[in-house]
């Protein structure tokens, strides 16, 4: 499985020149492991190692220095970001999609049900408006998505990973492609396979991806069918642990099951006129409810061998022995799981590429330039 000429790169957290072999590396995973062709993307011009070293050499220093001082005040910052870098490249490629506000009555990506949750957006705006300051109208709002995850990753405990810029912003957002390609967290092992397979991750990189589940938090809409009332039995999902149940039932509560059923298990039901303010008020779960601060990965996959998975999907990844031999392997070998995280990460935020001469550079990562 594990392709040579990968490992070289993928955790080499300093400006060694074994970076400098990315672009063909990362050439190479969109091509052939995306099994798109060039001529499919019209020849677009390459990613390249700090793309910005002319036009902006400070970009990248401004970015992880705002993505840390706005850590150290706000602790959502990791979370929103790790998420928001997943919703964008996940629909049409990374290439801020998701960051387009509505205009004219057209429907945006932000909106659409399973984006309903996102945080992040004010963060985006202030390291870009910051980008701005210094070279107006050069960094696109594509790189600063996938540069400020990665920073999130390194906050959490996670690994670093070498990136690429010069990705363009697209001047469309994908409103309808969003709310039915996003996995939805009632999804069963087969459905998740299918959808990161259609990406080009494989088993092991999606089960490594889904190690992002370590950080954030979960909102009660998205788990209580599973504490209360599972598939229509008026009793919990059996496969949860019962004192993990009781937890989890201690911070959802009963009353909670009147609100509105999530948008997310009914797309086809949802207006699109959801708030998003409303969510930061919900009940929710943290997702290292056990303090797992230190540990970004292997107790996640350890809370998933102990029927501790919070979403439906996570516990999912220990259904089949295909999946959940990763999910032992990764709960007991820490540096495997950020050698593998760490890849699956620059293997999604490459998706799709949007590079010179197409695509743009927005100037409010919000609105088409
Ligand atoms: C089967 C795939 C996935 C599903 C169904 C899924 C679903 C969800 C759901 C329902 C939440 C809770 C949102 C809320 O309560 O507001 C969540 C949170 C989160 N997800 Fe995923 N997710 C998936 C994969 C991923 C991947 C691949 C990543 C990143 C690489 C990711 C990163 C996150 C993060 C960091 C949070 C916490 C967000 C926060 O606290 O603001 N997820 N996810
Ligand atoms: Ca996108």
């Amino acid at each position: 499985e594990t392709k040579k000429g990968f490992r070289t790169i993928t955790h080499s957290p300093s400006d060694s020149p074994s970076i400098l072999v990315a672009p063909s590396m990362s050439r190479s995973i969109f091509f052939s492991k995306i099994a798109k062709k060039p001529e499919d993307i019209g020849n677009p011009r390459p990613l390249e190692y700090d793309f910005y070293r002319k036009s902006c050499p400070q970009a990248e220093k401004i970015i992880r220095s705002k993505v840390r001082s706005l850590y150290e005040v706000r602790s959502d910052v990791a979370p929103a970001l790790l998420r928001l870098v997943f919703h964008d490249c996940f629909i049409e490629g990374c290439d801020a999609s998701v960051l387009l506000d509505a205009v004219d009555g057209i429907d945006s990506e932000k909106e659409s049900p399973p984006n309903e949750t996102l945080k992040g957006f004010d963060l985006i705006d202030m390291i870009k408006s910051q980008l701005e300051e210094a070279c107006p109208g050069v960094v696109s709002c594509a790189d600063i998505l996938v540069l400020g995850a990665r920073e999130s990753v390194v906050l959490a405990g996670g690994p670093f990973y070498p990136l690429q810029t010069g990705r363009r912003d697209s001047t469309l957002s994908f409103s309808e492609v969003a709310t039915y390609e996003l996995p939805n967290p009632q999804n069963d092992l087969p459905q998740i396979v299918a959808s990161f397979a259609s990406r080009g991750f494989n088993e092991r990189e999606t089960v490594s991806l889904l190690g992002a589940h370590s950080i954030g938090t979960i909102h009660c809409r998205f788990i209580l069918n599973r504490l209360y009332n599972f598939g229509g039995t008026d009793e919990p999902d059996p496969t949860l642990d019962p004192q993990f149940l009781d937890l989890l039932r201690s911070k959802c509560n009963d009353s909670h099951t009147s609100l509105s059923p999530s948008p997310l298990l009914s797309p086809s039901s949802d207006d699109g006129s959801a708030s998003r303010s409303s969510s930061s008020q919900e009940p929710g779960v943290e997702m290292d409810y056990q303090g797992r601060g230190s540990g970004f990965g292997s107790l996640y996959y350890r809370g998933l061998l102990e029927s501790k998975g919070i979403l439906y999907v996570d516990q999912q990844l220990t259904a089949e022995e295909k999946t959940e031999a990763w999910v032992r392997a990764y709960a007991s070998d820490d540096s495997l799981f950020g050698r593998d995280f760490a890849r699956a990460m620059m293997k999604l935020s490459n998706l799709g590429l949007l590079t010179g001469p197409m695509g743009q550079v927005r100037i409010s990562c919000s609105k088409v330039a």
